[in-house]
């Protein structure tokens, strides 16, 4: 379904943009229908632009991003953006941000009509949005003519997802929905997702937290540095993480039944075997081994 390949961004910096950031280094990974595929990283390790750019809110500078055998770089003009979006949206990490305070919190579905549902009825709409509301787990009772304010971080982000629904999308783009929520609103969401998945909704979970991405997803692309450090099935890379980044970031996620004096301890005594990769040839290129089936892991930069 998406498809990326050998996907490059660099981004003119500097006063007058004569400095460049590669902020992207040949990510190759595909996104199938009913998989969710974790993008982890620390900040600055390209998640969001490689979100930004499944999106098409930002040009590859090199590579090829496709979605169901189409470069969506070749996606011109309003009617075809507007049919790339039925099938591919976003959620982002601040849903606030995403309402107007002055108007009603609904009218985002009102907006998806508008658009894309100009002939539907009002009966048959609402129906719609009570099917969506529904696969949300969103009592429509408690949002529908709330104001945004009237609701709390984790209901708009379902009224988002909920909107996106309305439109039969194929892949969402979820870029850190669940860093601003607190921590029993974020097990919903992340529960919320997993019924989507089993709904056929292919998902890039966007994350910088590992345990997010071990929790929720099937393959996950651990990235560093804008290149990939490691990818593969989750079981896979969590289990047995090979690139020195994975087993450093691994390293650091509290275990909440243990000690930091016990876990520097087994560390001290079972120091983790070191992993000596090849280097690659240049700086561009950012080559991967595989491992074992379907694992891969990146030829380190330093
Ligand atoms: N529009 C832009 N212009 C110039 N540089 C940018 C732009 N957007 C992002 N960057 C830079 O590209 C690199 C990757 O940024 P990106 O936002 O993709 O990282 P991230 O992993 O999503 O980080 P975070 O979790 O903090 O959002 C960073 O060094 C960032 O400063």
């Amino acid at each position: 379904m998406l498809e990326l390949s050998h996907v490059h961004k660099v981004y003119r910096v500097g006063a007058f943009g004569g400095g460049r950031l590669r902020a992207v280094r040949d990510v190759s990974l595909t996104v199938e229908p009913g998989e969710v595929v974790s993008l982890i990283g620390e900040s600055g390790s390209g998640k969001s632009t490689l979100g930004k750019m499944v999106l098409g809110l930002s040009r590859p500078t090199g590579g090829t991003i496709t979605f169901d055998g189409t470069d969506i770089t070749t996606i011109r003009g309003h009617a075809a953006r507007k049919e790339y979006y039925r099938r591919v949206q976003g959620v982002f990490q601040d849903p606030f941000s995403c309402f107007n305070p002055i108007f009603k919190a609904d009218r985002v579905f009102e907006m998806i009509r508008t658009s894309y549902f100009p002939g539907v009825s009002d009966a048959d709409w609402r129906d719609r949005v009570l099917a969506a509301l529904a696969t949300v787990r969103l009592d429509p009772g408690n949002v529908l003519g709330k104001y945004p304010h009237q609701l709390s971080g984790g209901q708009l982000q379902r009224v988002l997802i909920a909107r996106a629904l309305l439109l039969d999308i194929k892949l969402l783009v979820a870029d850190e929905i669940i860093s601003m929520l607190d921590a029993s609103t974020r097990i919903d969401v992340l529960n919320l997702l997993s019924d989507l998945k089993e709904r056929g909704l292919g998902i890039l979970f966007v994350t910088h937290d590992l345990s997010l991405g071990n929790y929720v997803s099937d393959k996950s692309v651990i990235l560093r540095k804008g290149a990939v450090a490691e990818m593969g099935p989750t079981l896979r890379v969590f289990e047995n993480p090979l690139h020195p980044y994975s087993r450093h970031l691994l390293s650091c996620v509290p275990q909440l039944h243990r000690t930091w004096a016990e876990v520097d301890a087994e560390l001290a005594a079972n120091p983790p075997e070191d992993v000596v990769l090849p280097v690659a040839a240049d700086e561009e290129s950012a080559p991967l081994l595989e491992v074992e089936e379907g694992h891969f892991v990146g030829i380190d930069q330093g």
